[in-house]
Parts: C-alpha cells; sequence; structure tokens
C-alpha cells in the first residue's frame, strides 16, 4: 500500500508548494480535507489519524492543535513546518545536513521539526564552524538576512501585492524584527550551538521567493586567527561535494559581481560563500537559498523522503 501523506494546511504558502512538489508523485497516496472542513476540528483529527505522514503547514497554535488532536494512540508521524517545535528535545530537527548523523535520526523520528527559512542559512554558515572549533561558542554573531515576501506567508503577499489591502506596504525593502527578539533567535541559538545570543536582524525585499543570510565574522577573535581558505576548508569538509548543500569554491565567489537572492528559486538547494580578502582580517559568510525550498517545503519533502526510507 502506498503511504498516506495529509498536508494540514494545504492552502497556505508553504502547503501549496508541497502539493506542487508532491504533484507528479505517484509513489504516495495524498489526501486532502474538502476546503470547507479545513478548520473543523474533528475533520481534521480523521485526517491526521489516518495519515502514515500528516505535514503541518499551519501557524503555530494550529500545529500545536494538530498535535493535540492526534492524541496518545495514534502511530501518525508528524512534519510541522512551525516555529513551535523546532527547540523541543522530542523532536528530530529536520535539517539532514546538520550533522553527521542527522539525516538518520530524521529517517527514524516519529515528530520532525522542519527548520525556520533564516535559521536554515545561518545555521548552516555556523554549526560547522563551531564544530570544528573555529568559532567559539561566545562569540558576538550577527546575523542579517534579506527575504522574499512569500516568507511572510499569504498575509503579507497580499499586503506586497495588493495596493489597495488596508494594510498595504508600499516601500521596496524593509527591516523588520526591530526589538531583536524574532521567534528564530532560540532556534539559532540551540541548533547553532552558541552560548551567546545572536543578533538577528531580517528584512524583507519587494521579490516573491528567495533569500540572502549573511554572518560577517571578524576572523582575529575566532579561535586559531583562520585564514578565508580554513573557513572554506571547514564548510566543504562539513558538506562535501554534490548534495543539496553546496559551498562555491572561494574563487567563484569572489568572481561574481553580486550575489542574487533569487537564484535557487524553485529548488531545494543552498549555496554557502565565504567572501573576503585573504589576509584582510574579515568574512562574510553567505548563504542563498529558496525560503519556499530548502527554507520550508523543499525541506519538508526532503525529510518526508527520509522517514518513507523507514516506513513500516
Ligand atoms: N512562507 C515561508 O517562507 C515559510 C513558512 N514557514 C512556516 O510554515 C507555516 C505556514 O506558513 P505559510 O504557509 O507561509 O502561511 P500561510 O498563512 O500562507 O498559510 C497558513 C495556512 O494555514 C491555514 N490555517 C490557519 N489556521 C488553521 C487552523 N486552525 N486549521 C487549519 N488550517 C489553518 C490557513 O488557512 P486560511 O488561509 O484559510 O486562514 C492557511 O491556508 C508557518 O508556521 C510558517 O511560519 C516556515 C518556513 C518558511
Ligand atoms: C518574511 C517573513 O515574515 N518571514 C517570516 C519567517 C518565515 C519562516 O521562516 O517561517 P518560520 O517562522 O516558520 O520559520 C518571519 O520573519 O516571521
Amino acid at each position: 500500500m502506498k503511504p498516506k501523506i495529509f498536508i494540514d494546511g494545504e492552502h497556505g504558502t508553504t502547503g501549496l508548494q508541497i502539493r506542487a512538489r508532491l504533484a507528479g508523485r505517484d509513489d504516495l497516496d495524498l489526501v486532502s480535507i474538502p476546503v470547507e472542513r479545513r478548520k473543523d476540528p474533528a475533520a481534521r483529527a480523521d485526517f491526521l489519524k489516518g495519515a502514515d505522514i500528516a505535514i503541518l503547514c499551519l501557524p503555530d497554535a494550529a500545529s500545536r492543535e494538530a498535535v493535540a488532536l492526534l492524541g496518545n494512540d495514534s502511530t501518525t508521524r508528524v512534519i510541522d513546518t512551525s516555529t513551535a517545535y523546532r527547540v523541543d528535545p522530542g523532536w528530530a530537527y529536520g535539517f539532514a545536513e546538520l550533522t553527521e548523523g542527522q539525516a538518520d535520526k530524521i529517517a527514524q523520528a516519529r515528530f520532525v521539526a522542519n527548520p525556520g527559512c533564516y535559521p536554515t542559512g545561518a545555521i548552516g554558515l555556523i554549526r560547522p564552524l563551531v564544530e570544528a572549533g573555529i568559532l567559539p561558542t561566545d562569540y558576538p554573531v550577527t546575523v542579517n538576512a534579506v527575504s522574499g515576501y512569500s516568507g511572510g506567508g499569504k498575509q503579507m503577499i497580499a499586503q506586497m501585492e495588493d495596493p489597495h489591502a488596508p494594510d498595504a506596504i508600499t516601500a521596496p525593502h524593509f527591516l523588520y524584527g526591530l526589538a531583536l527578539s524574532h521567534k528564530h533567535v532560540p532556534e539559532l541559538q540551540t541548533h547553532g550551538k552558541l552560548s551567546r545570543k545572536p543578533i538577528f536582524s531580517p528584512s524583507v525585499g519587494r521579490f516573491a521567493q528567495g533569500m540572502l543570510v549573511q554572518v560577517p565574522l571578524f576572523l582575529g577573535d575566532l579561535n586559531g586567527n583562520p585564514s578565508l581558505a580554513d573557513l572554506h576548508a571547514a564548510l566543504s569538509k562539513s558538506y562535501g561535494h554534490a548534495g543539496v548543500v553546496e559551498v562555491v569554491p572561494y574563487a567563484d565567489g569572489m568572481a561574481l559581481p553580486r550575489v542574487d537572492p533569487t537564484e535557487l528559486n524553485d529548488t531545494n538547494r543552498m549555496k554557502l560563500f565565504v567572501f573576503g580578502t585573504e589576509g584582510g582580517g574579515q568574512a562574510n559568510l553567505v548563504a542563498v537559498l529558496d525560503n519556499l525550498g530548502k527554507g520550508a517545503s523543499g525541506a519538508a519533502v526532503q525529510n518526508m523522503d527520509l522517514m518513507l526510507r523507514t516506513a513500516a
């Protein structure tokens, strides 16, 4: 029998993208709740309990409600795309390339928390350097990022695309998260293995999809005063070659006139760059990804496929 997959929140931005990614798959039985019952707890409970894997594409509160609706006797496996469970030790963190053994952990897990889009870029850059002993855990990490506006879901898409919306946004680019208490900070700190709370400054640009995440570093404040080549080698060692996460050769990155946040749209890939001048004492580490690809829907499908490896 084909594994039954239910997407709770299938009409939202992340849910629709997952449906599109699964559209051509004949190895799955993708079940769908009638649209008029999508918020009916009894109907959701039936679909959730009837699935082999439920993918939650909901706001945090509705994700928690879905997990509660499953109750104690269900065996449905869950992938949650919200922020609700990302630092919960009972859930596997769904970043397969995070560290050795993480893909197997996801494959075996009942509960998988899909990473946030910004944290995917930042943790992807930070974690290998911490594990290599190069980045001290108490380093004052700053993360500066720009996202396409689909990162804000249906509400922000309407704000950016409909000039007549009562809360329309007209800015071509804007900063937010100004109180430095964005909901991604605990996730950045926990999975970045940082003892000091990082500063996270996100922004949104007038493009629908795509993302750039930057982590600037002063090399003299890192362990062993590493070169740019040392940083690049540590990242390359962590991710290998030809995987979902690609570490761009230093010279190739430095030959670029600019970095385009939309470059990897509609893929599940992420590119990591080390920028700076050798001997200059500074580096800017940069990640490019699709906020709806490796940052959300692509990663959810990747995690689902890992979990299906261990399906009964
Ligand atoms: N967009 C992105 O780039 C990313 C999003 N995420 C996370 O994914 C999750 C979904 O986000 P996104 O798709 O952008 O958001 P959207 O607002 O686009 O979609 C959310 C969907 O959830 C539905 N919904 C809300 N409450 C309930 C409920 N009680 N029961 C059933 N359905 C409900 C909404 O229905 P309706 O519209 O009818 O109210 C909507 O279809 C969020 O937790 C978000 O933080 C994670 C990474 C990246
Ligand atoms: C542009 C924008 O608003 N982005 C969202 C994050 C999108 C994302 O990563 O979703 P999670 O919060 O589930 O991780 C925000 O900053 O809240």
